[in-house]
């Protein structure tokens, strides 16, 4: 059931909990070296009112990784007998990531060796590992001290190729700010209401958030709140209907050629006013707009919106998805002078 693996050595091992049959076949997968000393930037101290934190120890371009690491603990989110497997395995750890993981934060009891708290208070949600297809926890040695916000900076994602961890910045983080992640991670939705992510940040971790956006007075949490559901149907609509969208704008005699554009404006000042950095809002909102920059032939605000979809796009997935193409050349675009042509055609 416990596999050390691999022998990393000075990237650092990683103990995990699998079944039997995942443990056999993994001495044949190789996984990549992550290059840990060239990327990593954090930095944990402490940060007032929330224990410690990490903080950037240089600036961070959108998109850009700000740290790998490896887990100190792998394990499915549901198991039998979790109590006897982490305690079995926390055992086995090296005596330098026991002390690690011991000595991270736990939010629900006071017995320090709680490990099932330990894992509640600190692990993040990785998907699954090779030949399980099951939602895994993680918990790290730094990447467990990074605090919530409900603006967060920087976002998790977990590298399949060389099964470690990654943050990446969601947008430009300046050297010596704090890094922060959402800790909703698939259970709360980005643009949740205030009541909503303030109760389950208080019963899952015990604390009241005073991030930007639940700091805000409570007369703009309250618009705030009426605004987020419309913003996150206004963004899911998008990223499903671009296409369709943009048909019947061009085709739509009645239509002027602002009036898309003016739309998906007024869709990205919302995401803006609510501080809501989500990749996949922005990779749909980023699209839609390179449609219509292109219909239109406008090809610096193409590039631009193109460029930025490829850095929320490596935020998300590690890769720019194609969108760099598109920044270089976006008279290559399917959508290039789309408004133009139906004009043409009928006259
Ligand atoms: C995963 S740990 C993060 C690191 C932790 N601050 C530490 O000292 O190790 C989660 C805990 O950090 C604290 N925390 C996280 N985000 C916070 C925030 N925005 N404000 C206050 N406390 C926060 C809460 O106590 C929470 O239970």
């Amino acid at each position: 059931m416990f596999s050390r693996i691999p022998a990393w050595g000075v990237e650092g091992v990683t103990t995990c909990i699998f079944p039997k049959v995942v443990a056999l076949r993994w001495p044949s997968i190789v996984f990549e070296p992550i290059g840990k000393a060239e990327t990593s930037c954090l930095r944990v101290k402490n940060i007032r009112g929330k224990g410690k934190g990490c903080v950037a120890a240089r600036a961070v371009p959108r998109g850009e990784p700000v740290a790998r690491e490896r887990a100190l603990l792998v394990m499915p989110r549901t198991c039998l007998s979790p109590q006897q497997l982490v305690g079995a395995a926390t055992d086995t750890m090296m005596p330098n990531q026991r002390a690690a993981f011991f000595g991270l934060h736990n939010c629900n009891s006071a017995d320090p060796k709680d490990a099932l708290s330990i894992i509640s208070t600190n692990s993040v949600l990785i998907p699954g590992v090779p030949g399980h297809n099951v939602l895994y926890s993680a918990v790290f040695e730094t990447f467990s001290r990074l605090n919530h916000s409900c603006c967060p900076n920087a976002m998790f994602r977990w590298d399949r190729a060389t099964f470690s961890g990654e943050i990446r910045a969601l947008r430009p983080i300046s050297a010596g700010e704090e890094v922060t992640i959402s800790y909703f991670q698939g259970i709360l939705e980005p643009a949740a209401v205030t009541h909503e992510r303030q109760k389950f940040l208080l019963e899952c971790y015990n604390f009241k958030c005073a991030c930007p956006v639940c700091g805000r007075p409570s007369e703009v949490c309250n618009r705030s709140d009426e605004e987020r559901p419309i913003i996150s149907v206004s963004i899911t609509d998008i990223g499903k209907y671009y296409r369709e969208m943009a048909e019947d704008w061009i085709i739509d005699e009645g239509n002027d050629r602002a009036r898309l554009p003016d739309y998906l404006h007024a869709v990205e000042e919302a995401l803006d006013r609510e501080m809501i950095f989500y990749p996949t809002y922005w990779i749909n909102l980023a699209r839609a707009i390179v449609t219509a920059r292109c219909a239109i032939g406008e090809v610096k605000a193409a590039r631009k919106w193109a460029a930025r979809a490829a850095q929320h796009m490596r935020a998300a997935t590690g890769s720019d998805g194609g969108w760099d193409a598109i920044a270089k050349e976006p008279e290559k675009c399917e959508w290039w002078r789309a408004w133009d042509r139906p004009r043409v055609q009928g006259s």
